[in-house]
């Protein structure tokens, strides 16, 4: 693993240059990482959890389209922390072939999660949505088909990057598109991080395959306080940006940086985005009993103690047994006390919970970032 030392530092994400998960890397890392696409949410999760990448930064959730659910589903499968969380203005281009007209177009391909954003505009023109496994993709299969019918979603840096033409721009739903990204690292075995006692939790390591769930049980992955250095990344990492601003941990970076969207010296690139600190999370799952008024009881522990959730979600066993495990995002640090109560009382009604870490949130305010 090559985590900080010879070259660069690798940050695995889905999709191929030119996707908004590579401009999320590339804005929240800075320019000394190397983004290394991966076809699939999958093969980044593997790559990651084999070590391969040191980081890899995943989309979870749209705030016009919602939950990014195969990356819940990976989440909850893999021995992963999540170690930050990017918030990304993301603005949708209409790109064709240079010369093409809007009324050319029948079909336009990109990633469900871009089609599902820009649903009205798609509906407005009579268009039809052919989903392609990421934007970036789209545009470079538009360039190669070299179809007057066809065209693609994506950013103004995969018009850049394919030679297309941006028939129309911010043609998502909603004007204040942004999407949630996680910076993930791997969960390292117990004996790898620093013993309990100043880190209770660093010692502790989540099951790769979470039980079934339903099952009468206590948790198997009980963990305690995170210490600050869970919400920091690790030393010698050339990012995530300090709690100082938009620098980065241990090289410390600089507003302005050229690359942030496009790569240093592709046409198109822009300086790096200015992150702004948006607060503690923590993350964590759990399944609850199956008899009324579980759930209830699970949430009142936070609600006793004033702890706000920002996000709570729900995925299905597979299996069709109708069961479901719960993702909640808190505000608020492991560190805290009230958040450990909170967390020793959920302990007690559930009959699964795995902390998927505290960390820090940073909200691009560059509108180009996503662009
Ligand atoms: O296809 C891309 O460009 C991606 O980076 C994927 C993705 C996603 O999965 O949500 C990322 C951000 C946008 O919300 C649209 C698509």
């Amino acid at each position: 693993m090559t985590a900080v030392g010879h070259g660069r530092p690798r940050v695995a994400f889905q999709g191929e240059p030119g996707a908004f998960s590579e401009a999320a890397v590339r804005a929240y890392f800075g320019p000394d990482v190397e983004p290394v696409p991966c076809p699939t949410f999958a093969d980044v999760f593997e790559r990651l959890v084999a070590g391969d990448t040191p980081a890899a930064m995943v989309p979870v959730e749209n705030s016009y389209a919602g939950d990014v659910g195969e990356v819940y589903d990976l989440l909850r499968r893999h021995a992963v922390r999540i170690r930050g969380e990017l918030q990304l203005p993301v603005r949708h281009c209409l790109l064709a072939l240079p010369g093409t007209r809007l009324g050319d177009l029948r079909v336009v391909r990109s990633h469900p999660q871009a089609l599902a954003q820009c649903r009205d505009f798609l509906h407005r023109h009579g268009l039809l949505a052919e989903p392609t496994y990421d934007t970036a993709a789209a545009a470079r299969q538009v360039a190669e088909a070299g179809r007057r019918d066809l065209g693609a979603i994506a950013s103004h840096q995969a018009a850049v990057r394919y030679g297309l033409a941006v028939l129309a721009e911010d043609i998502q739903n909603a004007a204040g598109n942004v999407t949630r990204f996680y910076h993930l690292e791997r969960e390292e075995p117990a004996g790898r991080l620093p013993q309990a006692g100043a880190s209770p939790q660093a010692g502790a390591s989540p099951p790769a395959d979470p039980p079934a769930m339903g099952a009468s049980r206590r948790p198997r992955d009980p963990q305690g306080p995170q210490t600050s250095e869970g919400l920091e990344g690790p030393p010698g990492w050339p990012g995530p940006p300090s709690a100082a601003g938009p620098t980065s941990v241990g090289t410390p970076g600089t507003p302005g940086v050229p690359g942030a969207a496009g790569g240093p010296g592709t046409p198109g690139s822009r300086a790096r985005p200015h992150l702004v600190p948006a607060g503690v999370k923590t993350s964590l799952l759990f399944v609850g009993e199956d008899r009324p008024g579980a759930l209830y009881r699970c949430l009142g522990a936070f609600a006793r103690r004033e702890i706000n959730l920002t996000k709570l979600t729900a995925r299905p066993e597979p299996g069709g047994s109708w069961q479901y495990m719960f993702f909640a995002d808190l505000e608020g640090s492991l560190e805290q006390p009230r958040v450990q109560e909170a967390i020793d009382e959920l302990r007690r009604q559930a009959t699964y919970v795995r902390i998927m870490g505290s960390y820090r949130v940073w909200q691009v305010h560059d509108a180009d970032a996503g662009h």
